[in-house]
């Protein structure tokens, strides 16, 4: 044993020496722990500030950031054409793994690109702006039946705005998907699938940085039950789905919803597109389109009532747009409408700027012939990621106010620039399949909210707790609703 010891020590001292020297990410700088182990990674993800520490590393340390033994984090926008553009051989990571599971098709989690390139275009169509401009009665629905529940909740107190848009983004997805509601709205509460989610995306967000811990688990998960509880996304709300394309695949279905597309590519491509596919885009839809879009809502009226000449400004060109289509404060805003307001569209660029819904990076792997990157060659199989918060915050790209809530930023001048970086969707082959819809929802909610409701913070002193396990996440987002019915002084009825 005695023999042993100067050998593990020796061993140690070379294991340090690499890293410290030799390993090519050694000229990289970053917190000194992330050199050894990806145990700052776990604690980080964990303690849910991710998206803000990255903003604070880079500040400090520049355009390249070392966390962990083999991971970079980047914030050159140059670097985002190469790593996520169209046709990139920057695969995603193992980090994905933890998401996909066993599952053979899963847009989101997959990492082989020809397999994801061709489950994509099985898909791409439905969720097209053509496709899903004809789900616009869908959202109508739900968004009168927000607007009448907001109406009702509003007189007794605060309303808490980050979970009624949780609960509207949720049944609208419901609804467009399955022609049917998960009936939060209604019943002004979840079913307990929020903290579920909740719990699979913190400890999908911390397990993911060491993927063999999740196959391990998941190899033990039989004898040892659920402990990790990354599989909580099979809960509920899976459930939902799965009842619902059983029972569509028994009765058909006249209704022009997502699930009736999703099977109609299943009748066309029985080969490619089976049942598992269906339930997994059903499913994709409820897990990667709710929470995202209600974060989203939630952020840009919190900008709003934050920046009240912005607020003022919406609510003029609102009125304006009411007088000139001579609607009334009780319908709702069609999106054709909305999508032409530019001050609307640009005060969501700007929300979704300023809070992007995901928070950490998107991680790659670098391909078989390495990557050169601000004068350091990056070999094959290093982990490199932009983290949107981060690439959201590039003066050289935004301008030096960019910490600032500006929508007249996305007004004046070439945008070109800010477009290509806007990077709340990602980027390239996988950028987000549902950001359309989540733009109808948008552009449909904000301005029929500010029609009807005087919006305030209820504390505007406080700052709502943030937490990002993937997604970034504000509690205690408190509102007050005033119906401008009750207010002489209203600005859209002036
Ligand atoms: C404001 C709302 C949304 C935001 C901010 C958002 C954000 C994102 C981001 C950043 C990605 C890229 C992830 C990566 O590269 O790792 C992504 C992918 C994805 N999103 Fe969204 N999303 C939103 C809404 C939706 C909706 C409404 C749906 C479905 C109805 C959806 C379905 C998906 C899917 C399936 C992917 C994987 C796409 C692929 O790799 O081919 N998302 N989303």
């Amino acid at each position: 044993m005695g023999n042993l010891i100067p050998v593990v020590v020796a061993l140690g001292a070379v294991a340090l020496a690499y890293t410290l020297f030799t390993n090519p990410l050694s000229k990289i700088p970053g917190p000194l722990s992330a050199r050894f182990s990806r145990i700052w990674m776990v604690q980080h993800s964990r303690a849910g500030d991710m998206h803000t520490t990255m903003i604070e590393l880079h500040k400090k340390y520049g355009k390249l950031v070392r966390t962990a033994p083999n991971e970079v984090s980047i914030s050159d926008p140059a670097a985002i054409k190469t790593i996520y553009g169209a046709g990139s051989k920057f695969r995603k990571s193992g980090w994905y793994s933890v998401w996909q599971g066993h599952r053979t098709f899963d847009l989101f989690g997959e990492r082989d690109e020809k397999v994801h390139g061709k489950q994509r275009r099985l898909v791409s169509n439905i969720y097209s702006l053509d496709q899903l401009k004809k789900m616009e009665p869908y959202v109508d629905s739900t968004l009168t039946l927000f607007l009448e529940r907001l109406g009702e909740v509003g007189k007794k107190g605060a309303v808490d705005m980050g979970k009624w848009a949780q609960m509207f983004a949720f049944d609208v997805i419901g609804e467009v998907t399955f022609s049917r509601r998960f009936g939060f709205l209604a019943a002004g509460k979840d079913d307990g699938s929020f903290s579920a989610i909740n719990s699979a995306l913190h400890s999908a967000a911390w397990i993911g940085q060491t993927p063999w811990l999740y196959w391990l688990h998941d190899f033990f998960m039989p004898y040892i039950g659920n402990y990790l509880g990354v599989n909580n996304r099979n809960g509920s709300l899976r459930q939902f789905a799965a009842r619902e394309c059983d029972e569509r695949k028994g009765r058909g279905s006249d209704h022009h919803d997502m699930l009736r597309a999703l099977m109609d590519v299943k009748e066309q491509k029985p080969e490619e597109f089976d049942d598992n596919g269906v339930l997994s885009m059903a499913a994709s839809n409820i897990f990667a389109g709710s929470d995202t879009t209600g974060i989203s809502i939630g952020a840009v009226l919190y900008n709003l009532c934050k920046n009240p000449t912005c607020k003022e400004k919406l609510l003029k060109e609102i009125g304006e747009v009411m007088q000139n289509e001579g609607l009334s404060p009780m319908e709702n805003i069609p999106f054709k409408v909305g999508h032409a307001m530019p001050y609307l569209q640009a005060c969501i660029y700007e929300a979704l700027r300023m809070h992007p819904a995901v928070g950490m990076s998107l991680p790659r792997v670098v391909p078989q012939e390495g990557f050169e990157i601000e004068g350091v060659f990056l070999p094959a199989g290093t982990i490199i990621g932009a983290n949107p918060w981060v690439i959201h915050r590039q003066k050289e790209i935004f301008g030096e106010d960019c910490d600032v809530f500006r929508p007249e930023r996305w007004l004046k001048g070439d945008r070109s620039q800010m477009d290509r970086n806007f990077f709340a969707f990602g980027s390239g082959s996988r950028t987000c399949i549902g950001r359309n819809l989540s733009w109808i929802e948008m552009t449909k909610l904000v301005p029929s909210l500010l029609m009807r409701f005087d919006i305030e913070l209820a504390h505007p002193k406080d700052k709502p707790e943030q937490h990002c396990w993937w997604f970034v996440k504000r509690e205690g987002l408190d509102m007050k609703l005033t119906p401008y019915i009750q207010k002489i002084d209203s600005p859209v009825l002036a």
